[in-house]
């Protein structure tokens, strides 16, 4: 399970931008969250991908309570999450290959020996050609670039994806190539899903249920985690 109980965080403990959030992911479920432009979402998202200490309130994985965020979060925590976040291209090392960057993850974790099928199998997964493998950010599309950022954030087979606004800024066909090839994942793996975005049909149709911001932030605490559908 993955669970945020009483999340509030922020960049000015005064007025922070998530206020006692509260919800919960199954193992092998898909939750998609909703919200208007600016409400918070990134922010719940990067405290529940550990690159953003909350205020206060309690995230725990499988049951254990995440005490230490960014550099500090251990280990064991960081490779349980896969994150993909909107715009690639500040999520990507500009001078990697597509093929370094995929493998970046098990380089940092000792495990190079897993690196050639890894890398293959991936690319394939979320259809990038060898070809762009060889390639650099800048000599790739931004559709590219995210399928491969994708890649990246399932190298380590997480038990737990974090999708924030993936698809935003790609066209229908590729939004659809990489909803599918997280579905993929999910099906082979039973990973769960917290898919973050502002496209209700796209969360709807993906999603095994859709939050709304507006019930999970302060003042709806008396129905947390309700579900739209
Ligand atoms: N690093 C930061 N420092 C200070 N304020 C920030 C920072 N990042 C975000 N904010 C502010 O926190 C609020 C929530 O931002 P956040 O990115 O979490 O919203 P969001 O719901 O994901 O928005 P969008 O859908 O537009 O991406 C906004 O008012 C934003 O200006």
């Amino acid at each position: 399970m993955l669970e945020l109980h009483d999340i509030t965080a922020g960049y000015d403990s005064r007025t922070p931008v998530v206020r006692n959030v509260t919800l919960t992911v199954a193992p092998g479920e898909a939750v998609g969250l909703l919200g208007p432009s600016g409400c918070g979402k990134s922010t719940l998202a990067r405290v529940t991908a550990l690159l953003h200490r909350p205020d206060s309130g309690t995230l725990l994985l499988d049951g254990e309570p995440v005490r230490r965020w960014r550099h500090r979060a251990p280990r064991a925590h960081r490779t349980v999450l896969g994150v993909v976040f909107q715009q690639p291209r500040l999520a990507a090392d500009p001078r990697l290959r597509l093929t370094d960057l995929i493998a970046e993850p098990l380089r940092a974790t000792g495990r190079r020996d897993e690196i050639p099928h890894s890398v293959g199998e991936l690319a394939a997964a979320v259809g990038l050609t060898p070809d762009l493998l060889d390639r650099r950010p800048h000599e790739v599309s931004d559709g590219q670039l995210q399928r491969a950022c994708l890649a990246r954030a399932l190298v380590l087979r997480p038990r737990w994806l974090i999708c924030d606004e993936m698809t935003a800024m790609l066209d229908a066909s590729t939004t659809a190539a990489l909803v599918a090839a997280v579905e993929n994942y999910r099906a082979a793996s039973g990973a769960g899903l917290l898919a973050v975005g502002h496209d209700q049909l796209l969360l709807d149709r993906w999603c095994d249920r859709t939050l709304h911001w507006d019930d999970l932030a302060v003042g709806a605490k008396t129905k947390p985690d309700q579900p739209t559908r």
